[in-house]
């Protein structure tokens, strides 16, 4: 669908355009809104990089990229709007003598928007070289990717460095997951509705899951990854914000410190985890080889580049704990890992279950009630009800059937595009909306959170367990809620694969 609006011209500069990041997913969102008609026709897309490049080459590389990482064929006549917008300059991002060159490209009566996507060690040399070209002023905005820094310590520096030029109203620290439909729909679902408003906490929920399943490996970014780790690739921000989602205040309003005030709360509440309750608390693994997909793959050791010794680990699970009034006594089970048999995504909230037991013939037990949230693959939101078996038997011996209430988004909103969380972020960020960012204080206090984790495995002496690839994860990921008499959530796609 064609939107109608249009929006304020926006110098767009891409720093660290020729990388991963830019080529896979920035620069497709960027084409995305121009095709969505959600860019002013005025707006520029300027790409830095260090290598020599004309831009005939980078609109070349731009268009090899989009047959790769679209998903879908280019639509021409969008094509060449895009690239009539589209520029290139190479600027060695440490010297900040390089930087005079952005001033030819850039209209300073204009919103900028500079996107970060290089390693977080160089976002104060990229401030300090805008400020040298004179390009800063308050309408400017910059996006900083995550994760950032590699603890608490070294993102005040980064988070220091960048202060030091922008007020924190100009930084937009993004986390995709935040970008991602369904992650938004969490604030819908909570809000918008009294069945699970009213039904949020200690007192109706038993337990929550939080599982992000990856079926890829580190995709060749051993150098990145090898110091990262699942914990602060994915656990010290996705996971978190999940969490801060599904746990936080009504806010007072939609508005972006209303919002990230009550997910500051939060994560301030988080129970510590260290070297007295580590083992009770977390699984971590490594994968080894074993088939994803029907294909043989490495093990993590094995991977182009790897040092043989590394102990970091590509899977985590924890037992996290709020202690608040409303989340007493609820455990939330994270679990993130790569090489697992899918890609999947989902948030369960096991609600508690009944009393008592009416229909003793039936079930032993009843089965509890859960409203599960498909982050991804098919987007949706799931309800387990109990349901009466139609049939004339009589009222002592009534059949109970479990039963799923489905909703998925592309069945529902079949005319609507999902749009990728890159896109939405994006257009936020272009329009000046910071409410879908982590501020500073979140970043923090995650890091103290996540800090206090890596320091007790690192004192324990333990190396993370081998986990075959292709399957959920070291064997004592499952023993964490076995032993708490719960099991995780068996994924439909699970389901369908078996
Ligand atoms: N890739 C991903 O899926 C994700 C990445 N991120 C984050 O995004 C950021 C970018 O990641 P990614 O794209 O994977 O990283 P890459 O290493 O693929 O790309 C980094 C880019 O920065 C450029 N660069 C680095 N140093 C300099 C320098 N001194 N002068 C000029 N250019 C420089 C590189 O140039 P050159 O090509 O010349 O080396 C490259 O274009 C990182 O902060 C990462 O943590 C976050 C989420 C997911
Ligand atoms: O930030 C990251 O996210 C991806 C997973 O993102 P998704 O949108 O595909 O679920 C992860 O593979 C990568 O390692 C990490 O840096």
């Amino acid at each position: 669908m064609v939107a109608e609006k249009k929006y304020e011209p926006i110098d767009f500069v891409l720093f660290g355009t020729a990388g991963d990041l830019a080529r896979r997913k920035l620069l497709p969102s960027l084409y995305q809104l121009d095709k969505a008609n959600l860019l002013h026709e005025g707006s520029k897309v300027i790409g830095v990089a260090r290598r020599e490049m004309s831009k005939d080459e980078y609109v070349e590389t731009i268009r090899t990229n989009f047959e790769s990482f679209l998903g879908e064929a280019v639509c021409e006549e969008t094509w060449l709007r895009f690239i009539a917008r589209v520029d290139y300059v190479k600027i060695d991002m440490t010297e900040p003598e390089d930087y005079s060159k952005l001033c030819a490209h850039v209209d300073k009566s204009r919103v900028m928007v500079c996107y970060f996507a290089t390693p977080p060690s160089i976002f104060g040399a990229l401030c300090k070289g805008m400020d040298h070209a004179g390009v800063i002023d308050e309408s400017v905005r910059v996006v900083l990717e995550k994760p950032i820094g590699n603890d608490l310590a070294s993102s005040i520096v980064i988070n220091d460095q960048v202060a030091e030029f922008f007020d924190e109203k100009q930084i937009y620290r993004i986390d995709h997951y935040l970008g991602k439909e369904t992650v938004l729909n969490l604030i819908a679902l909570r809000f918008a509705n009294s069945i699970f408003a009213t039904n949020w906490d200690h007192n109706c929920i038993d337990h929550v899951q939080v599982s992000v399943a990856e079926s890829v490996g580190i995709e060749g970014r051993w150098g990145y990854f090898d110091d990262a780790g699942q914990m602060r690739d994915m656990v010290q921000n996705h996971l978190l914000q999940i969490l801060t989602l599904i746990a936080m205040e009504p806010p007072a309003t939609l508005d972006a410190d209303s919002i990230r005030d009550e997910k500051l709360k939060v994560l301030k509440a988080l129970r510590p985890i260290n070297s007295s309750n580590i083992n009770d608390k977390t699984v971590r693994g490594q994968y080894g080889t074993g088939f994803v997909a029907g294909k043989e793959v490495p093990g993590y050791l094995d991977e182009p580049d790897a040092n043989q010794k590394s102990a970091t680990e590509t899977f985590v699970a924890i037992k996290a704990e709020i202690d608040n009034w409303r989340w007493a006594g609820v455990p939330f089970y994270l679990r993130t890992g790569k090489r697992l048999p899918a890609k999947v995504s989902e948030i369960v909230i096991y609600f508690k279950r009944q009393p008592h037991n009416l229909f003793s013939d039936s079930f032993s037990t009843l089965p509890p009630n859960k409203l599960v949230i498909r982050l991804q693959p098919d987007e949706g939101v799931e309800v387990t009800v109990m349901n009466k078996v139609p049939g004339i038997a009589s009222m002592g011996s009534m059949d109970l059937q479990k039963s799923q209430l489905d909703l998925s988004f592309s069945e529902e909103f079949a005319d609507s595009r999902i749009a990728d969380a890159y896109e939405k972020l994006l257009l936020e960020v272009m329009q000046g909306n910071q409410a879908l960012f982590v501020r500073r204080d979140e970043v923090e206090q995650a890091w103290r959170w996540a800090d206090s984790i890596i320091d007790a495995w690192k004192h324990s002496n333990e190396a993370p367990e081998t986990y075959q690839s292709g399957t959920w994860g070291p064997v004592s990921s499952i023993g964490l809620l076995a032993k708490e008499g719960r099991s995780w959530y068996e994924s439909k796609i699970k389901r369908k694969r078996k």
